[in-house]
């Protein structure tokens, strides 16, 4: 089972690397840790299991922050209580192909399970976005996003590419709203 002791944290290179991109077919070590990925976050969202283990929430993962530098990213974002999840799934070598040209940024910031200190500021993403990503079987399949989804995939897509959330943020002013971007609640 993941615990927060086996997320890198910021400083570490793997976390500014570019991950490689996954073989196919899968390996069963592959497909273990894209398991343990999605059950870490299963488990964070979990207010038990989470005060058991004191995990930070999450609503993703992606393999380098376990210090695996291959392009794979667990989401997990949740539906209202009862409810399915917004989205749940595995992006294995994802790319986004389309985006909009209006961008979005959460009203609140973002955080990262790698980074344990606070940066405030804006962080500019695009509103819309087209992944194209491979499922377990190496079968290509194309995902619209819109919204918080589309800021959770983008972040984590980030984490392949060897960027971090703050690098998006506006040094001189961080709360400073480019045009075109629209804050989401
Ligand atoms: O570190 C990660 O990649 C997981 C992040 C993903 C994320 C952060 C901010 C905005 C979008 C995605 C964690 O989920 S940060 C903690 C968190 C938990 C619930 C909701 C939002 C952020
Ligand atoms: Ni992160």
């Amino acid at each position: 089972m993941i615990l927060m002791k086996d997320i890198v944290r910021d400083g570490h290179s793997v976390l500014r690397a570019q991950a490689a991109k996954v073989e196919f077919p899968l390996t069963d070590e592959d497909k273990k840790l894209a398991a343990e990925m999605m059950t870490f976050l299963e488990n964070s969202q979990n207010p038990e299991i989470a005060e058991k283990h004191q995990l930070r929430a999450g609503v993703g993962l992606a393999a380098p922050q376990v210090g695996v530098s291959k392009q794979m990213s667990a989401v997990l974002v949740p539906g209202g209580d009862d409810e399915e999840p917004v989205l749940k799934t595995v992006l294995i070598n994802p790319t986004i192909i389309a985006h909009s040209v209006k961008n979005a940024a959460l009203s609140e910031g973002e955080g990262c399970l790698s980074v344990d200190r606070d940066i405030p500021g804006y962080v500019p993403r695009h509103e819309r976005i087209t992944i194209r990503y491979q499922d377990f079987d190496g079968n290509i399949l194309k995902l619209k996003l819109k919204d918080y989804p589309a800021i959770v995939c983008q972040h984590e897509i980030d984490h392949l590419h060897g960027i971090l959330f703050y690098d998006h943020i506006n040094s001189t002013n961080p709360f400073e709203l480019p045009e075109n971007t629209v804050l989401l609640e």
